[in-house]
């Protein structure tokens, strides 16, 4: 017998967690036809048949998206899986055939099952082990009564959607594990209420797990072995989830592993250490941060220019010839940015600062990996036994110790004892740019679009408050792919500040024309930062050593040639429908390269370009680098997207 509902009770059977106590598709057509009936009191069927379609219309906006025709919304879903992820053995795309037509036409799809062979409503797809590749795929939103997802065993990349849980509100199984998904696993996931089986190991997830994963009642099966976890595990209510489900990971700890340890007492070391931070901190930065070679070469050219110039702007002054800074009084008040730690503290993280920890070498010394006692990851800076990296050492804990931004590496602490001289960084899992644009032999270290679109909105952003918005302000002078590193989630960060320098302006109008007018923007150091970012976005796009690109923008008009131009993009990523967002990101690093200093754009306005190709992805915009919306406005009106404004906390 036919049931029959009104509209809420309609609403809610459709959310019965058994599949089998849910209308079927007859009934949900007559409930409609007789709530439409009701309410539009239209005289036959033919009229209520028409109105059909705009009623199903409401109804998923007013979120009961899964009232809508399930065949129709089904193929689509189908369709649009089969075009964004690449096929390269065809093990599912030629069985996909949308020309058939007919009831169920898609219920015998390699790798499909549906509620019933004669309806097109798809209760599983299982793509497993076939070596796909691309996202997790979007339009698997409209498979609405989709119970189980099996990825397994491919190549797909990129995060696990945040919002899982309206894309698969179904979903009792989901299986993404062999693949290389990274970034966090979202708290999203705990949204889907009929999860009995979770599988997400094997990947580069990195981050906690979400502690709300342990009010999923229905879990059976939960495992997120073999990726970059670390922190508490959630607490679940079964005895299935053991210390396998969690084996090689970064460090995770309580439930079946070894209980966690508080990091209060480190935090709030590092809490108190950036509270005091506030305090003078203008002198010794002003007596210590020397731009070195720059600033004597600097200095010589500026001498050349004229008085007007000369007056318009004022650089750190070089002071004292013979660094005093080992005295106690200067000591302290390093310690009022940056947290003192002891060398024997640094020595046990490290291992005895053994040869297995070390993660990169630079000119001034060599990094290891730290690990404290609580568990938290640290960079440790051991600088070479020379009197000459003094200054360095002084600049970076000047510059840096003090400077808090979302896209600056943050230095946590410092050492000096004896003659060690240590800085203690943030650790960054994925390490630095360069690393990823260059490795050759690394198929899995390729970046994709979306990730080097980031990296250089972030750099610009970072750059860009740098130069304008900080309450000293900064050019680096040494901006390459080696100094940008890149977190858990790629968010790229600008480090090594070593050869810094600082620009005094009373001037608080940050838009480029009163800048002009006082002279610091035909300073050659400044746009110098303009024009290292410019070589680097094309670092991003071309994969080409930034020596090799440095020699094609000099020697040749290459940037003006299409067909150049064509040959240095990176081959993997032309035509892949971003080639509009690559173009438009060689003319903003052509802008930023150019020969006269003079004619390169600032930061702010290279940050507002380089956010309009990144705005199609959701990239957040900074409105305290320039408060003027309707720039980004305009921005986001020639893509047709919204503009959602960034918070984060930044000194
Ligand atoms: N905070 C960090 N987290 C993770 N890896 C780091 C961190 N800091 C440095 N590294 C790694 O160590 C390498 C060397 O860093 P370092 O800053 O000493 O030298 P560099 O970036 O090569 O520049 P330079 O030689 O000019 O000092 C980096 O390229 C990076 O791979």
């Amino acid at each position: 017998m036919v049931k029959s509902f009104n509209s809420l009770e309609l609403y809610l059977s459709c959310l019965n967690p058994f599949p089998d106590q849910r209308p079927t598709t007859l009934e949900l057509y007559n409930t409609i036809i007789s709530i439409i009936g009701e309410r539009y009191d239209f005289k036959n069927e033919t009229e209520i048949l028409r109105q059909y379609d705009i009623v199903t219309a409401t109804l998923q906006i007013t979120q009961m998206k899964f009232l809508s025709n399930g065949g129709d919304s089904d193929i689509s879903c189908l369709k649009s899986i089969k075009e964004s992820l690449e096929d390269p053995f065809n093990l599912f795309k030629s069985s996909w055939n949308f020309d058939k037509v007919g009831d169920g036409f898609i219920c015998v799809f390699t790798g499909v099952q549906c509620w019933n062979s004669k309806e097109s409503k798809v209760l599983y797809i299982q793509l497993s082990n076939m070596g796909l590749t691309g996202w997790f795929p979007q339009g698997i939103k409209n498979c609405k009564s989709l119970q189980r997802l099996d990825l397994s065993f491919n190549k797909l990349s990129g995060a696990i959607p945040s919002d899982i849980s309206t894309m698969l509100p179904s979903a009792s199984a989901l299986d993404l594990s062999k693949n290389n998904f990274y970034g966090e696993i979202p708290t999203d996931i705990a949204n889907c209420i009929y999860l009995n089986a979770l599988i997400l190991d094997n990947n580069r997830l990195t981050g906690q797990i979400p502690q709300q994963l342990g009010q999923l009642t229905q879990i059976k099966t939960f495992t997120v072995a073999n990726n970059f976890l670390s922190g508490p595990v959630p607490n679940f209510a079964i005895a299935s989830v053991t210390k396998e489900s969690y084996v090689n990971n970064s460090g995770l700890c309580g439930g079946p592993l070894e209980p966690c340890k508080s990091d209060e007492p480190f935090k709030s070391g590092f809490i108190v250490g950036y509270a005091a931070s506030a305090v003078s901190v203008v002198t010794i930065f002003m007596s210590y941060c020397v731009p070195w070679e720059q600033m004597k070469k600097r200095k010589r050219m500026t001498l050349k220019k004229n008085n007007k110039r000369k007056e318009a702007h004022k650089v750190t002054k070089l002071l004292p010839s013979k660094l005093q800074w080992k005295s106690n009084k200067q000591i302290s008040t390093l310690e009022r940015w940056v947290t003192r730690m002891t060398f024997a503290e640094l020595n046990k993280a490290t291992d005895n600062f053994s040869s297995d920890n070390i993660i990169g070498l630079g000119k001034m010394g060599t990094v290891y990996k730290a690990t404290m006692p609580n568990g938290l990851f640290l960079a440790v800076k051991r600088l070479y036994d020379s009197p000459q990296l003094e200054k360095q050492f002084m600049c970076e804990l000047t510059i840096l110790g003090r400077l808090r931004h979302y896209h600056l590496l943050p230095l946590l602490g410092f050492c000096i004892e004896r003659k060690e001289k240590i800085l203690v960084y943030k650790y960054m899992s994925n390490g630095n740019l360069y690393d990823w644009l260059h490795s050759l032999e690394d198929d899995s270290m390729k970046l994709e679009w979306l990730l080097r679109v980031r990296i250089a909105v972030g750099l610009a952003r970072g750059l860009a408050w740098l130069h304008h918005k900080c309450k000293i302000r900064i050019v680096h002078l040494n901006i390459c792919s080696k100094c940008i590193l890149l977190d858990q989630n790629f968010e790229p960060q600008i480090s090594n500040f070593e050869e810094a320098t600082s620009i005094n302006s009373k001037n608080t109008d940050h838009s480029r024309s009163s800048s002009i007018n006082n002279g610091i923007w035909d300073l050659e150091y400044v746009t110098k930062d303009v024009y290292d970012f410019g070589i680097l976005l094309l670092e991003l796009i071309t994969r080409w050593e930034p020596s090799q690109i440095s020699n094609a923008c000099i020697s040749s008009n290459l940037l003006a040639s299409s067909s150049c131009l064509y040959e240095m993009i990176d081959k993997s990523l032309i035509g892949n429908e971003y080639d509009e967002e690559i173009i438009r990101l060689i003319k903003i690093a052509y802008d930023c390269v150019q020969p006269f200093p003079h004619q390169r754009p600032t930061m702010v306005e290279v940050y507002q370009k380089t956010w309009a190709v990144g705005v199609r992805y959701g990239i957040a915009y900074d409105f305290r680098i320039v408060r003027r919306p309707q720039i980004a406005a305009a921005a986001a009106a020639s893509t047709g997207d919204e503009i959602i404004e960034i918070e984060t906390a930044e000194t």
